[in-house]
């Protein structure tokens, strides 16, 4: 359980709702985004892990989703992006380890390509920089079926995107826990992240990311494949990639340990905070 549930007031007016893990501990400062249509509760795996090592961690509910304000569309992963950093110097952390899983994973890009300073470390978990050209029409038509058919029918097609079929036959309460969250999503603001991430392009300007990056996909991603992560470290400096064997789209929740051990890789290579604050 995180150590609390608080809420900030965006520069906007809209409340962004985070949770806590090991409060003001100084191993190191992690902010971890979640993916779409979840909240920030399913990095609790990590975040615990994290917290146990002397982590201070993060998880917010980006908006639209979770606790959080459900403001009207349209969204852009550079609105999220800023919104982790209004979080961030709500926080007092010049600096973090940001982590960001699927949609997570494209606002942490954001962040990185427009505030690189608050970057202590980059750790991309079943992501991509680009969703394809034929992206807009394809989220187009999940917003588009969601509005027509609701979310509850579409947590079959979810669950097996999510989770392997052997995960998901050992897991069936977590399996349950994680389509509670997505059933219960305001529409507008599911369709308004839907055309986010089908205009969402961060592909320019990752070659001049320079903190450790670690990037994670399961093998058997087909939401975000592993050839979406191959793409992201041949341009992102010094990345480096770990294939999870058997698992699905959701790693943080699937592999914790794996995913967690890619933070604290990262956490071992960030500078010292003077030699952060030269850059
Ligand atoms: O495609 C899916 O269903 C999963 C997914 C895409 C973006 C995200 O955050 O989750």
């Amino acid at each position: 359980m995180p150590d609390s549930i608080s809420k900030t007031v965006l520069p906007d007016g809209l409340q962004l709702a985070y949770r806590r893990w090991g409060t003001g501990q100084a191993a190191g400062q992690a902010l971890l985004i979640h993916p779409l249509a979840l909240d920030g509760s399913l990095w609790a795996p990590v975040a615990e892990r994290l917290a146990e090592k002397g982590f201070d961690v993060v998880a917010p509910d980006c908006r639209g989703h979770g606790q959080s304000g459900k403001a009207p569309g349209p969204y852009s992963v550079q609105q999220f992006g800023s919104d982790m950093e209004a979080l961030l110097d709500h926080l007092g952390w010049e600096d973090a380890i940001v982590a960001g899983c699927s949609m997570g994973g494209c606002v942490a890009q954001a962040l990185a390509l427009a505030a690189p300073r608050r970057l202590a470390g980059l750790v991309l978990v079943d992501t991509t920089a680009w969703y394809g050209p034929e992206a807009p029409r394809n989220w187009g038509e999940r917003a588009d079926k969601a509005r027509t058919e609701g979310l509850a029918a579409m947590s079959g097609f979810q669950a097996t995107r999510w989770f392997s079929d052997a995960w998901r036959a050992a897991n069936p309460g977590i399996v349950a826990n994680v389509t509670e969250i997505f059933v219960a999503n305001d529409l507008a603001c599911y369709a308004a992240s839907c055309g986010m991430l089908g205009n969402a392009d961060l592909r320019e300007g990752l070659e001049h990311v320079t903190v450790p990056t670690n990037v994670i996909v399961g093998e058997e991603d087909y939401a975000t494949p592993v050839s979406a992560s191959e793409d992201l470290v041949r341009r992102i400096p010094g990345a480096t990639l770990a294939v999870l064997p058997g698992a699905r789209h959701l790693t943080l929740v699937e592999c914790p340990d794996a995913v967690a051990t890619a933070l604290l890789d990262v956490a071992s290579l960030v500078a010292p905070a003077p030699d952060r604050r030269r850059r």
